[in-house]
């Protein structure tokens, strides 16, 4: 339907207060990929008047000037964007008709239809067949990582539906878990959205973390035999997260409130499947909890370290001290507290600011983090692996350096963009004063801010030089069980896979948009991602 509003806009641009609104418009179109489905096709849909007017230079078109803001380059863009898309629309209609009336020979028709085809075909597998094959695959795999893991334990129909263990194993979790949520500690705000809602979340993540870690060392230290049995419970414990995490998706996803316009899922186009996968409300809340924080830090993440410490133990137990695999529990448990310390920091990713809670998270966090984060130290507890006390500690200083310096990296950017804003002239990276490029961005809700890149410290050695470090700890913890085969290193490829992929197809994507031309310089001026000189 053509928005009639959208078209009167274009017309009144010559109105300050019309132009910045527009300008705010095109910011959020460009900047928030899902946004841009709702907003975007209404515009798209008034193309043809909205264009055409712009084409017929009722508005000139300049290239901005390097001191002009994002925003305006942004609207530039797309313009030009726009104007591209008719004139190539108008070639397509040439084309079509140039066929029609020319008779074109049959090789030139097949090359057409094929062309046409594949647009279609490239929605079906983007939109049904991606999300349904990865729903199949995950959560089928999910149910038998425990049976590959521990032979002893074979795989019956029956586990699916959980035990009577299980049952009460995770709702002591969860009740642990929303309790800590309800506990009167400090609230902290998170990313405004476009129409100015700002989530807020419980800030006692590393508490909560200490405080479960304690529990759990004084529970196996009166009875280690509760980590055995946990250990041998995993099928129906996964059984029982499995339907879970499958029902609250399912909740999720049908319950949908669009009246508080906090979902931003793409337009119709896509499919059911598709929106189930990567679910349809950006902040829902369920009994006074975010459900985003209460699933993901606070039980995805929580159950990976809590699993690393209670398969450790158990194999403690069953089998004697193991170095090897001390290293491959101790060392995530490391990282999942310093995940837990920089809980905060968590709130301005881009699981908790632009992605909806779906399958994908929810499911991901709950089942895909217990199972698949967790099966290599749960895979040592059955096959002990065999490496001397001195390359487990060798592997284990290596690992806690890399974690370290991956925490280090995090910390330069929050506290240079904390210093920068408290006036604070006495700060200093490396001993040096700290260099970054400041970069001015709208917010989602159209607000004009400015921050800071920096390109002195790790960001000036690569621009992801903290994955580079999450890959260096993730080898060490996956080195102990090298003789097993592939599989300690499964995770390994995996979190490559996502690393590389969020690099590339997000961050990148993200900051080009929200920052313009200081990301440009950034990326000039430190043009490694992951090894300096290399790639
Ligand atoms: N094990 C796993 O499965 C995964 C682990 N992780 C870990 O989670 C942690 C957080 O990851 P993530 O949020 O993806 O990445 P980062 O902590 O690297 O944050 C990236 C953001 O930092 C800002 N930024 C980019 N360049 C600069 C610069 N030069 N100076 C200052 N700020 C800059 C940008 O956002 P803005 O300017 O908006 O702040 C950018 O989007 C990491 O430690 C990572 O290793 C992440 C993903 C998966
Ligand atoms: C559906 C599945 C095939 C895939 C699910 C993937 C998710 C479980 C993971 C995707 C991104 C992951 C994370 C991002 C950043 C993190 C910060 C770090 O400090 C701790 C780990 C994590 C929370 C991590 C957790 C798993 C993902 C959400």
């Amino acid at each position: 339907m053509l928005d009639a509003r959208l078209v009167a806009l274009v017309k009144d641009y010559g109105n300050p207060e019309t132009k910045d609104y527009l300008r705010g418009l095109a910011y959020n179109m460009t900047s928030l990929r899902k946004y841009r489905y709702n907003i975007g096709l209404n515009i798209l849909e008034a193309n043809e008047e909205l264009v055409n007017n712009l084409q017929e230079n009722e508005m000139p078109l300049t290239q901005p000037v390097a001191s002009t803001s994002s925003a305006t380059t942004a609207t530039y863009e797309f313009i030009q964007r726009g104007r591209k898309r008719t004139a190539q629309r108008n070639l397509n209609f040439d084309k079509e008709r140039r066929r029609v009336q020319n008779k074109l020979n049959p090789c030139k028709q097949m090359k057409f239809i094929f062309s046409f085809k594949m647009v279609h075909w490239s929605e079906i597998i983007k939109y049904h067949v991606n999300p349904s094959i990865i729903l199949i695959l995950v959560t089928v795999s999910s149910q038998f990582f425990p049976h590959v893991g521990n032979p002893e334990r074979p795989f019956k129909p029956q586990h699916l539906f959980g035990n009577l263990f299980s049952w009460t194993f995770i709702s002591t979790l969860i009740s642990w878990a929303v309790l800590w949520l309800h506990l009167p500690f400090d609230q902290i705000k998170g990313a405004p959205t476009s129409n100015g809602y700002q989530p807020v979340y419980r800030g006692n993540g590393l508490t909560y973390s200490l405080t479960t870690i304690g529990v759990l060392l004084l529970i196996s230290a009166v009875n280690p035999q509760q980590c055995v049995e946990v250990y041998q419970n995993m099928g129906p414990i996964l059984g029982t997260l499995n339907i879970l995490a499958l029902t609250l998706c399912i909740y999720l996803f049908a319950r949908e409130k669009q009246d508080q316009n906090q979902n931003l899922y793409e337009h119709k186009k896509t499919s059911m499947i598709y929106k189930f996968f990567n679910g349809v409300e950006l902040h829902p809340r369920l009994l006074g909890m975010d459900v985003k924080q209460l699933t993901s830090p606070r039980l995805g993440n929580m159950m990976w370290q809590l699993f690393n410490l209670i398969f450790f133990i158990a194999g403690w137990k069953l089998h004697g001290f193991n170095a090897g695999h001390f290293v491959t529990s101790i060392l995530q448990v490391v990282s999942l507290c310093k995940s837990f310390s920089l809980e905060d920091y968590y709130f301005t990713m881009f699981e908790m600011v632009e992605d909806n809670a779906g399958f994908f998270l929810c499911w991901g966090c709950l089942v895909w983090l217990p199972s698949f984060y967790t099966f290599q130290s749960y895979f040592l507890v059955h096959h002990q692996p065999n490496i001397s006390n001195e390359w487990a500690g060798i592997l284990f200083l290596i690992g806690l350096l890399a974690i370290y310096f991956n925490y280090d990296m995090c910390m330069q950017k929050r506290q240079c963009r904390k210093a920068v804003e408290s006036g604070n002239k006495e700060f200093t990276l490396w001993r040096n004063k700290p260099i970054y490029i400041s970069a001015k961005y709208l917010t989602p809700d159209g607000i004009q801010k400015e921050t800071q890149l920096l390109v002195a410290g790790w960001w000036g050695v690569a621009r992801r030089m903290n994955y580079t470090f999450e890959f260096i700890s993730t080898i060490m913890w996956s080195l102990p069980g090298v003789e097993f085969g592939i599989w300690c290193w499964l995770y390994f490829i995996f979190v490559l896979g996502i690393l590389v992929h969020r690099t590339v197809y997000r961050d990148e994507v993200k900051c080009s948009r929200k920052y313009g031309r200081a990301w440009v310089e950034y990326c000039k001026r430190v043009p490694y991602r992951f090894i300096p000189t290399l790639f």
